[in-house]
């Protein structure tokens, strides 16, 4: 007897190594699955079926309504039905409100979207709440960190996982998923903003991805998603360190600047954020650049009074010492 479509058994081989502790009853709870009705999470949804089928795990399917274009709720009753089609025990869909605030839409949607689904892992007691990134989504994520700038942390792409969260399908590519789902007769839905060249993610995906593909070889995106996994252990690494430092530097009045002095370049700028970021500095708005005058006040101090943050924190130095502060006139 043949053995399943190749793309369809590297999808689920790809669940079965992200659930190994689940499937050896090491974790107890269900498994979510977070569905769009795209072919990463239909694919993904599936493949979890099947892995879990027999073990006495169940597994909860959820697509979350962001009520941000007329028929959404249609379209979150349309995937719910195809979820229950599909072989999920449970089925929710969950309505957001996503406000805009200082961030752009997309950004708000995935702030909400997570959010919500932290809750519903929580109502469920859920083991784990699975994502459907792939391969593609990783090296995109990896070329729009360099094009911007970025550091390690950024063009470390995104983790395998964290939190209650995990992407098992990070070294599965999308072509994969979508014919997973051709070979198991799934219809799959396309999210008109994938395509939309208003997003620079759309543009990454439909213009610059193709060029490289073409001019460099068609393994640059498989290369880039290398990228992002080998830093990942170097930037993890990094993090432990200035965390342990920061914990042992922290004092009362700020850290000394003496000893910040001791520090390495790479260790000290993390310490400098995490002390920025504990006094209430916007993390999303907090550049390279601020702490780079920050540093300045530590290894380049001439009497220069304090460097404003975003959030409304002010790095001062004073009596030796470095100090993250309110900035006057803010509660
Ligand atoms: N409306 C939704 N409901 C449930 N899950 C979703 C929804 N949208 C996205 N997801 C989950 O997130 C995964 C990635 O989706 P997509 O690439 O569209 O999101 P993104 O906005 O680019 O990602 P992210 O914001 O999470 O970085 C999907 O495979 C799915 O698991």
């Amino acid at each position: 007897m043949a053995g399943p479509d190749p793309a369809v058994a590297a999808v689920r081989l790809a669940v079965r190594r992200a659930l190994a502790d689940v499937l050896d009853g090491r974790t107890a709870g269900p498994v979510l699955v977070a569905c769009s009705g795209g072919a990463d999470s239909l694919a993904l949804l599936v493949a979890t079926v099947f892995e879990l089928r027999g073990s006495g795990v169940r597994t909860v399917g959820v697509t979350v309504d962001h009520g941000l274009q007329p028929g959404s709720a249609e379209h979150a009753t349309q995937v719910v039905a195809q979820m229950a089609a599909l072989g999920v025990d449970e089925t929710l869909s969950a309505r957001v409100h996503v406000e805009g605030g200082g961030q752009g839409p997309e950004a708000a949607a995935r702030e909400a979207r997570y959010a919500v689904l932290e809750e519903v892992a929580q109502h469920f007691s859920a083991s784990v709440v699975l994502l459907g990134h792939t391969l593609d989504d990783q090296a995109e994520t990896v070329l729009l960190g360099l094009a911007r700038g970025s550091g390690g942390r950024s063009i470390a792409g995104m983790r395998t996982a964290f939190d209650v969260f995990r992407r098992p399908l990070l070294e599965v590519t999308r072509a994969e998923t979508v014919a997973a789902c051709a070979a198991e007769g799934i219809q799959v839905w396309d999210d008109p903003h994938n395509t939309d060249p208003a997003y620079t993610r759309s543009r990454v995906r439909h213009a610059v991805m193709p060029v490289l593909e073409r001019e460099l070889g068609p393994g640059v995106a498989r290369a880039l998603a290398r990228t992002a996994t080998q830093l990942q252990a170097d930037v993890a690494e990094l993090d432990r360190q200035a965390a342990a430092a920061h914990a042992r530097l922290d004092g009362a009045d700020g850290l000394a600047v003496s000893e910040l002095e001791q520090l390495s370049d790479a260790i000290r700028l993390r310490v400098l954020r995490l002390a920025a970021l504990g006094a209430g500095a916007l993390p999303a708005d907090l550049t390279h650049g601020h702490l780079r005058s920050v540093d300045a006040l530590v290894g380049d101090w001439r009497g220069q009074v304090g460097v404003d943050l975003p959030g409304h924190v002010r790095a001062v130095r004073r009596d030796g010492r470095l100090a993250f502060v309110r900035a006057p006139g803010t509660v």
